[in-house]
């Protein structure tokens, strides 16, 4: 929807928007039922209807009750009710279309066209057709009383709306509730017998749907019209009877006050967190947005954090790459030689176990990161694991994926779609990693590329319907991965490592910037509920930028987040330092790891 992240939630879409829940729901507008009863009670209504029952004895009536104006297709209308006597003649004589057409409430050229339009096609069928004490067309372009229209309702066999645009059009509701009656307002006049009602309706306006047993037509197609007002009247008794009752159950039980009321439910649904959140007005012009803020959402505080780390015993770090070691806005991606010096300092701590959770393939990761082999990382989101330098006497690292061998077949069907818009948007590129494919359109014009971005992923969506596969969008990307690859199962298998070596983690630090990260922050606050960690064990996860997050604390820019960890590494105690590259790989083997299955890629840990 619109590109954005949604959920359906009993019966309504609602869309996360900057810390806002926006409930979408379609539902059309009701008749004011209670409103239309009085109108059937009318002391007038009695004689109006006994002075048209007999205007009209022996006729067949089709009704028309419109607005003048150039989109509710009156002269198509006409045309099809010509093209009806033509080619079913034995209605000459016997159908009269009365067309109550409202008096127009602008002006133009255009509706000047219209109106002359209408005026020939009357003229030229009731001359055609017209005979003594009939005339095939009765065309009523004044205002008409709220009890006249209800009158005519009550008499008309079948009513037709042609309009080519319209919104909601209720004139078929109003229609189906007067041919019912009001309870117990049976009078003389009454139509007697069982009640019907039929409805020849244009697929262009929004009450159609709702109205299963009307005979839903295109106005544009004249014959097809014809058709459908022809079924309309010609139908058995009975069925007449049936669609009538169908409708009327529904449209007196989903009245205004019934769309109301459904309104207002899913509006508190929707609104329930707001309150407990703050909003603030974020950015200028075009990028102006409102957000709204959990209020303990709060800046990381560096001696907080600082303390913290200094008194515990196992610290678990978890960062983020792009966003977050080095900014998007950088040209050259490699980690700078202050971000490998910080990182190899946390890594020397044998109570540290420091890893790196980032959507990047692992053969770049593994080069940018060929000086810190005591740094674990887990790459494409956490398919690919490389915990630290496997043995002892071997310096060359090893790469794990985290679950059995998938099926790939999928990316066969995501490739031809991306390939698509990459031929349409200029600047974009498609990325082939070993477990995803990832649309790039940072490059692209920033407008066009995230609408095309947006489009794709609906695209995608749906092509992907059935493949065990995500589809994400993230920093000017489009990301289509493994179903149960994620960093925050990832994040999980690492504190449950960390346990199992007998560490538990009393301090844990996980920090990212973007919509992959925030499953990371969901499953930890998770985790920290469970046994997995220490009791009380401080979390710090802190996303980079002030936006709505699953995250309690945020740093501004990746500028503070490298000035954080250079603190953290500036209490680093590296005379603890152990031999932990051996220490980790025994770890591995307590990473919850199935069915170990050797590859070409490495080995496989279960997941
Ligand atoms: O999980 P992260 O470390 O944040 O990595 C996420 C994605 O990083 C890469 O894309 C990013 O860098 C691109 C330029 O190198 C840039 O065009 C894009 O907008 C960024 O999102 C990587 O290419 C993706 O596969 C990762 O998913």
């Amino acid at each position: 929807m619109l590109g954005i992240e949604y959920q359906s939630k009993r019966g309504y879409i609602g869309l996360d928007y900057f810390g806002r829940t926006v409930g979408i729901k379609i539902m059309p507008v009701g008749v004011h039922m209670g409103q239309l009863q009085s109108g059937l009670r009318l002391p007038d209504r009695e004689w109006r209807l006994a002075e048209l029952q007999q205007q009209f004895e022996g006729k067949t009536v089709l009704l028309g009750v419109d607005d003048m104006d150039i989109f509710k297709g009156i002269n198509l209308k006409l045309l099809a009710f010509e093209n009806m006597l033509r080619t079913h003649p034995k209605w000459q004589g016997r159908a009269v279309l009365v067309q109550i057409a409202n008096p127009a409430r602008g002006k133009g050229k255009d509706l000047e066209a219209i109106q002359a339009e209408i005026q020939e096609s009357c003229r030229r069928i009731n001359g055609d057709f017209g005979q003594s004490g009939y005339s095939p067309v009765v065309f009523i372009d004044r205002e008409v009383s709220t009890v006249e229209k209800i009158a005519y309702y009550t008499i008309a066999e079948c009513v037709v709306v042609t309009a080519v645009r319209d919104g909601m059009n209720l004139t078929p509701y109003e229609y189906i509730v007067c041919r019912q009656g009001a309870p117990g307002s049976e009078s003389m006049s009454e139509v007697s017998g069982p009640k019907k009602s039929m409805l020849v309706v244009s697929e262009f306006i929004g009450c159609s749907p709702s109205l299963s047993g009307a005979i839903r037509v295109n106005p544009w197609n004249i014959e097809a019209t014809a058709e459908g007002m022809n079924e309309a009247i010609s139908m058995p008794e009975q069925e007449k009877q049936l669609r009538h009752e169908k409708h009327y159950r529904y449209v007196s039980s989903h009245d205004v006050a019934y769309w109301s009321k459904s309104f207002v439910q899913d509006l508190e649904r929707a609104c329930k967190d707001h309150f407990r959140r703050t909003c603030w007005g974020i950015g200028l012009g075009f990028g102006f947005r409102v957000v709204a803020l959990d209020p303990y959402f709060t800046k990381l505080n560096i001696d907080s954090i600082v303390n913290a780390y200094e008194i515990s015993e196992s610290r678990a770090i978890l960062l983020d790459y792009d966003g977050t070691l080095v900014p998007q806005t950088s040209i050259n991606k490699a980690p700078s030689a202050e971000v490998l010096s910080i990182i190899n300092t946390l890594c020397s701590d044998r109570r540290n176990t420091v890893f790196l959770v980032s959507g990047r393939d692992k053969d770049t990761l593994g080069k940018w990161f060929a000086s810190c082999p005591k740094l674990g990382i887990a790459a494409e989101h956490g398919y690919f694991l490389r915990f630290q330098i496997l043995c002892r006497w071997s310096r060359e690292e090893e790469w794990q994926t985290c679950t059995q061998a998938l099926d790939f077949g999928w990316m066969e069907m995501a490739k031809p779609v991306m390939n698509l818009y990459t031929e349409a948007t200029d600047g974009s590129s498609i990325e082939t990693k070993e477990s995803a494919l990832v649309w790039h359109h940072q490059d692209a014009d920033p407008g066009f590329g995230s609408s095309q971005a947006k489009e794709m992923l609906d695209h995608l969506e749906s092509v992907l319907a059935n493949e065990p596969v995500s589809v994400k969008s993230g920093q000017f990307i489009v990301e289509v991965k493994p179903q149960g690859v994620s960093k925050g199962l990832v994040a999980e298998r690492i504190l449950a490592s960390i346990k199992e070596r007998g560490k538990q983690a009393n301090f844990v630090l996980c920090i990212g910037d973007d919509r992959s990260d925030e499953d990371m922050f969901e499953n930890i606050a998770d985790i920290m509920k469970r046994n997995i960690v220490a009791p009380r064990t401080p979390l710090f996860a802190c996303t980079v930028g002030q936006k709505p997050s699953k995250a309690k604390f945020y740093l501004d820019d990746t500028f503070e987040v490298v000035t954080m960890l250079s603190a953290l590494a500036d209490v680093t105690d590296p005379e603890l330092e152990t031999d932990s590259a051996y220490e980790l790989s025994a770890s591995i083997s307590s990473l919850d790891i199935g069915d170990e299955q050797s590859e070409s890629t490495g080995r496989t840990i279960g997941g």
